[in-house]
């Protein structure tokens, strides 16, 4: 089944890379169609003004609400009937922690938009009428802003798409990973590859024993350790699906 992801942002040409690499791939093998689209696109006075002053005062701009309303309209236009609704993330600070979790969520659905809003925000009430249309999710990366929507994007999308099946190379790279944090597992050991000897750094002899039984042991101490010290809030969640 094909995944279809829209972008809607004033920096389309952030989304070029999605057209590099694995997902360059995954869209050459038709499992996933992707297309940028210009906000501004969707004005029509002689500035291609997206922002104004907000209401109730303070500093900054906010983006006014006739762009988005008509670039949510196009897209909700050019899908086949009857559809399902489709899914739309507004990447922002004040939204739900993204999660690897959350990720595997949206890596099921057909169809995904995400708009990517700059200034200081996105008028509510295109939240308020995309809820009715869309199945919205207003998602954050952590606790920190960046100047848009965009770079998160890239990264979520990253995240989803790389779970799509076929995407991927080899599925089983994905097994291992799902004890680390990004399931709120544990956090992952450290690896090691070919030469045993580097600037004069050995490789843990355990690891070159061939005790298979040794080296899941030694992994699974080194990842406990790791995340006592980094994430201690991940211990109590050892099971990668608990809810
Ligand atoms: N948590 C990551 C994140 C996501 C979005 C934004 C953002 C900033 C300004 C305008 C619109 C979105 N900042 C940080």
């Amino acid at each position: 089944s094909v995944m279809r992801i829209d972008t809607i942002s004033i920096f389309p040409e952030y989304f070029a890379p999605l057209h590099l690499s694995l997902i360059g791939k995954a869209i050459d093998h038709g499992l996933l169609e992707v297309s940028s689209h210009d906000l501004r696109e969707f004005t029509h006075d002689r500035h291609r003004s997206v922002d104004d002053t907000p209401y109730g005062g303070g500093a900054g701009m906010v983006m006014k609400p006739e762009p988005w309303g008509e670039a949510l309209d196009s897209i909700l236009e050019q899908l086949p009937s009857p559809r399902r609704r489709p899914v739309l993330v507004v990447p922002t600070p004040s939204g739900r922690p993204f999660t690897q979790h959350a990720a595997a969520e949206l890596a099921g659905a057909e169809h995904l938009v995400f708009a990517c809003g700059r200034y200081e925000g996105i008028d509510h009430r295109v939240l308020d009428w995309a809820d009715e249309h869309f199945e919205l999710h207003e998602l954050s990366l952590g606790d920190y802003v960046l100047n848009g929507g965009e770079v998160a994007a890239l990264a979520m999308i990253e995240a989803i798409v790389r779970l799509v099946p076929g995407v991927i190379g080899n599925p089983d790279s994905l097994v291992e990973e799902s004890y680390s944090a990004s399931t709120r597992g544990m956090l992952e050991y450290p690896v090691y590859t070919k030469p045993s000897q580097w600037r004069g750094l050995e490789v843990p002899g355990v690891l070159l024993s061939g005790d298979h039984g040794a080296v899941d042991a030694w992994r699974a101490l080194r990842s406990r350790e790791i995340t006592a010290a980094r994430r201690p809030d991940l211990l109590d969640q050892e099971s990668p699906d608990r809810p």
